[in-house]
C-alpha cells in the first residue's frame, strides 16, 4: 500500500475493486444490459397490463403478440444476466482464493509470523465465502435496480406531478436505508473483529484441548470468559446491525403504503385520469418487489464491504517485498561448491509492549561443505533466528549472507534456499513426498528410494510410501520426526538443518542420531548444521557454535583439538 492509499483506503479499495473486475468487463456488461433488457420488458409489460386495464376488449392481436415477445425478454433477460453475474461472481472468488494463496506463499516469513493464523484464517474462509455468497444474489439486486428505474421512468411518464410525489418518498426513504447501512455497516465491521477473538479461542479449545479437560477451572474460564462471551457479542452487535435494516425496512413499506393513500388521496381533490391512477397503483405495488429485494441484499452488501476491505488489507500487507519467489518456474537441483558466509549480520524483532527488542548480530560466521557444525546456547539466545537468518527465511537488515562468496540478493534468495532441507522444532510434516533429488525418484521408484531410509530410521514396520505418499503419519512425535528426515534424505540437498531434532528421540535413537546418522550424512559432503542441546553429544562436532543474547560468544572448532 503506498502512503496515498493508506491515507485513504476506499481509494485503494476501489483500485483493488477494479483491478480484480477489469478482466470480466465483457461479461459484467452482458449482465448488465441483459438486466436493464428485462427491467425494460417488466416496465413494458405493467404499462400493458395498465392500457387493457384501461381499454375495451381485453387482451388480444398485436397486443397478446407483444405481451408475449415481452414476457420472453424479461425471461431471458433474467436467465442470461443471472448467468453471467453468477460466471463472474464463480470466477472472481476463485481469483481471490487463488491470489490470497499465492500471496501468502509468497509473504516474508516474518510478516507472516506477525499476522496470527487466528486472523488468517477466518479471512481465508469466512471472508472470501462471504463474497461468494453476495455474488450469486448480486444479479437479482442488479435487476430489482433496473426494473425500479424503469417503473420510475414509466410514472414519470405517466404524472410527472404524481412522479415528484413519488421521488420526494424515495429519496426519504432512501436517506433512512442509507443511515441504516452506515450504522448497520459499523456493526458488522465491529463483529468481524470480534470473529477474529472467537477463532483464536476455538484454535484454543481445539489445540489445547488436553490441556483443558485436566484443568478444570481454566475450561470453565476459557468458556465462560472467551467463547461464550465473545458468541453473545457477536450475537448482540450483529443482531443490532439487523434490527437497524428490519426498522428501516418497516419504515419503507409504511412509506410505501402512505404513498398510495396520498396518491389515490390527490385523485379525490385532483381530477386524474383512471389510467394514470391504476398506473401508479400497479406500478406501486409491483415496484415494493423489487425494492424489498434490494432491501434484503443490502445486510449482505454490508457484510461483503467489510470482508472486502478484509481482504484488500490482507493483500495490500503481503503485496510486498518478496517478489522473487519463483512459484511457475521449475526446481533446480542447488549445488553448493564452496560453502555459506554470514557477514556482519544482525536482524532485530519489533519490541513486545512494554519490552526491549530482541537483537540478533552482528554475526560473522563462516561455514564450509562437509562440516558438521552444532550450534548451542542457552532458551532464548537467537539460535533459530540464526538459522532463519541463514536459510534465508528472513532477510539481514544489516550486513549479508554469501553463497560460494557471492551475496545472496532478494532476487536470488529462493534460489539460494533451495540448497537446504531443514527439520524445524515446530517442522510440518508433509505426507507426499516430491519425485525429486539425487536419486532421480519418480512417482513409481520412490517406495523402493524410500525404503531404505525407513529401515534405518527404524520406522519401516509402521510407515511404507504408496502413491507418492506415506501410509500414515498417525504416530508419535519422535516417529513424526523421523519421517520429516526421511523427506530430507530423500530430497538430499547439500545442506541440512536440524533444530533439536533428537529432542523427541529415545536415548538409543538419539545416541544413532548424533553417533552414525550425522557422520553418515557429513562423509556424503553435506554441510550439517544441527541446533542442539544434547551437550553429551557436543564432542562429535566439527565446530561448536555457543550463542548468547543474540551473538556468537563461541566458535569452538572440535575437529582441532581431536587431531591434537
Ligand atoms: N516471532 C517473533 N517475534 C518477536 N520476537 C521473537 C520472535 N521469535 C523470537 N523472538 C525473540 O527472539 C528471541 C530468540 O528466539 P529464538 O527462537 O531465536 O531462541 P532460541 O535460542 O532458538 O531458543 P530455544 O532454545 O528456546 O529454542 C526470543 O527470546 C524472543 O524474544
Amino acid at each position: 500500500m503506498t502512503s496515498a492509499d493508506a491515507a485513504n483506503p476506499s481509494s485503494s479499495n476501489a483500485a483493488e475493486i477494479w483491478r480484480l473486475l477489469k478482466p470480466f468487463m465483457p461479461w459484467l456488461a452482458l449482465s448488465a444490459v441483459m438486466g436493464i433488457a428485462s427491467g425494460a420488458a417488466t416496465v413494458a409489460l405493467l404499462s400493458t397490463i395498465n392500457d387493457v386495464l384501461n381499454q375495451q376488449g381485453g387482451m388480444s392481436g398485436a397486443l397478446l403478440v407483444t405481451f408475449i415477445a415481452l414476457c420472453a425478454i424479461a425471461l431471458f433477460g433474467r436467465m442470461l444476466s443471472d448467468v453471467s453475474t453468477n460466471y463472474v461472481g464463480q470466477r472472481l472468488v476463485a481469483q481471490v482464493r487463488r491470489s490470497l494463496a499465492e500471496k501468502i506463499l509468497s509473504a516474508p516469513i516474518d510478516a507472516l509470523e506477525r499476522y496470527r493464523t487466528h486472523r488468517l484464517m477466518p479471512i481465508l474462509s469466512q471472508d472470501v465465502d462471504m463474497i461468494s455468497d453476495v455474488a450469486f444474489v448480486m444479479s437479482s439486486m442488479l435487476i430489482a435496480l433496473a426494473v425500479a428505474l424503469g417503473c420510475l421512468g414509466y410514472l414519470a411518464v405517466l404524472s410527472p406531478a404524481l412522479f415528484v410525489l413519488v421521488v420526494v418518498m424515495l429519496v426519504l426513504g432512501a436517506t433512512v436505508q442509507i443511515v441504516a447501512q452506515t450504522r448497520a455497516e459499523t456493526g458488522f465491521w465491529k463483529a468481524r473483529e470480534h470473529e477474529d477473538q472467537l477463532h483464536k479461542a476455538y484454535r484454543a479449545i481445539s489445540e489445547g484441548a488436553k490441556e483443558l479437560r485436566m484443568h478444570r477451572a481454566r475450561r470453565t474460564q476459557m468458556f465462560g470468559e472467551q467463547v461464550a462471551r465473545i458468541v453473545d457479542l457477536i450475537r448482540e452487535v450483529n443482531g443490532r446491525a439487523i434490527y437497524t435494516y428490519v426498522i428501516a425496512n418497516a419504515f419503507g413499506s409504511a412509506l410505501f403504503f402512505l404513498l398510495i393513500a396520498v396518491i389515490l388521496g390527490w385523485a379525490a381533490f385532483r381530477e386524474t385520469e383512471p389510467a394514470v391512477l391504476s398506473g401508479f397503483v400497479l406500478v406501486l405495488l409491483y415496484l415494493k418487489g423489487p425494492l424489498d429485494t434490494i432491501a434484503n441484499v443490502l445486510p449482505n452488501v454490508g457484510r461483503a464491504r467489510v470482508a472486502f476491505q478484509r481482504i484488500a488489507d490482507l493483500s495490500a500487507r503481503f503485496a510486498t517485498p518478496e517478489s522473487h519467489l519463483h512459484l511457475e518456474r521449475p526446481a533446480e537441483a542447488a549445488t553448493l561448491a564452496d560453502g555459506i558466509d554470514l557477514r556482519g549480520v544482525c536482524y532485530s524483532f519489533d519490541a513486545p509492549e512494554g519490552g526491549e527488542p530482541f537483537v540478533l548480530g552482528p554475526i560473522d560466521l563462516e561455514l564450509r561443505c562437509g562440516e558438521m557444525v552444532f550450534v548451542v546456547g542457552d532458551n532464548g539466545s537467537g539460535k533459530t533466528t540464526l538459522i532463519k537468518l541463514l536459510l534465508g527465511l528472513y532477510a539481514p537488515q544489516q550486513g549479508e549472507v554469501l553463497r560460494d562468496g557471492v551475496v545472496v540478493k532478494p532476487q536470488t534468495r529462493d534460489d539460494y534456499r533451495q540448497l537446504f532441507t531443514t527439520v524445524f522444532s515446530d517442522f510440518y510434516l508433509f505426507e507426499n513426498l516430491m519425485p525429486v533429488g539425487p536419486d532421480g525418484a519418480t512417482t513409481a521408484t520412490l517406495p523402493q528410494a524410500a525404503q531404505p531410509y525407513l529401515q534405518r530410521l527404524e520406522i519401516a514396520h509402521k510407515v511404507s510410501v504408496k502413491d507418492g505418499a506415506f501410509s500414515t503419519v498417525d504416530l508419535s512425535t519422535g516417529q513424526r520426526k523421523r519421517l520429516a528426515l526421511v523427506h530430507a534424505y530423500l530430497d538430499g540437498r547439500p545442506v541440512m538443518v536440524f533444530d533439536e531434532w533428537a529432542a523427541d528421540q529415545d536415548p538409543a535413537f538419539r545416541h544413532l542420531f548424533y553417533t552414525e546418522l550425522l557422520p553418515e550424512l557429513r562423509a556424503k559432503g553435506h554441510l550439517l548444521v544441527v541446533i542442539s542441546h544434547d551437550d553429551r553429544y557436543f564432542h562429535l562436532a566439527d565446530r561448536v557454535i555457543t550463542m548468547r543474547a543474540g551473538r556468537i560468544v563461541e566458535d569452538h572448532a572440535r575437529s582441532q583439538e581431536r587431531a591434537a
